[in-house]
């Protein structure tokens, strides 16, 4: 099976690195636009603003993600700290959602977010 890691180029000037990680960015920026987007839907379908960070899904999903990384020839702990800042900003963003949604509904009792026909 072939490995990420091996799809690595030897550089020998630091154009060449460049240009190699703005090639990734290119495909890794939209990913992160389409992941961060989702924090909006799940803003919309949680029920209680307590319910915005899930501990037990963050270190699901950090368990998750260093398994890969190992499958793939990463670097685990690295891999883990970029997703516990990616996570801690998509929670962040997430409660704005939650709280933007809900903006100018119809008060206690409401069901509807704002938007929402009755
Ligand atoms: C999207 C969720 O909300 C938060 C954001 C997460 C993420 O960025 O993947 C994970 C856990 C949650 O605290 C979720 O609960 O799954």
């Amino acid at each position: 099976m072939s490995k990420a890691i091996d799809l690595v180029q030897r550089c020998t000037t630091m154009e060449d690195v460049r240009r190699q990680v703005n090639a990734l960015d290119d495909v890794l920026v939209p990913l992160l636009v389409t992941r961060i987007g989702y924090m909006t839907q799940a803003a919309r379908i949680k029920g209680d603003v307590n319910q915005v960070r899930d501990e037990a899904r963050i270190e699901a999903i950090v368990q998750r993600v260093r398994e890969r990384t190992e499958q793939e020839g990463g670097q685990p702990d690295v891999m883990e700290a970029v997703y516990r800042q990616l996570m801690e900003a998509c929670i962040a963003y997430e409660h704005r959602e939650f709280v933007r949604l809900r903006a100018g509904s119809r008060g206690p009792g409401s069901d509807q977010l704002a938007g929402e026909q009755a």
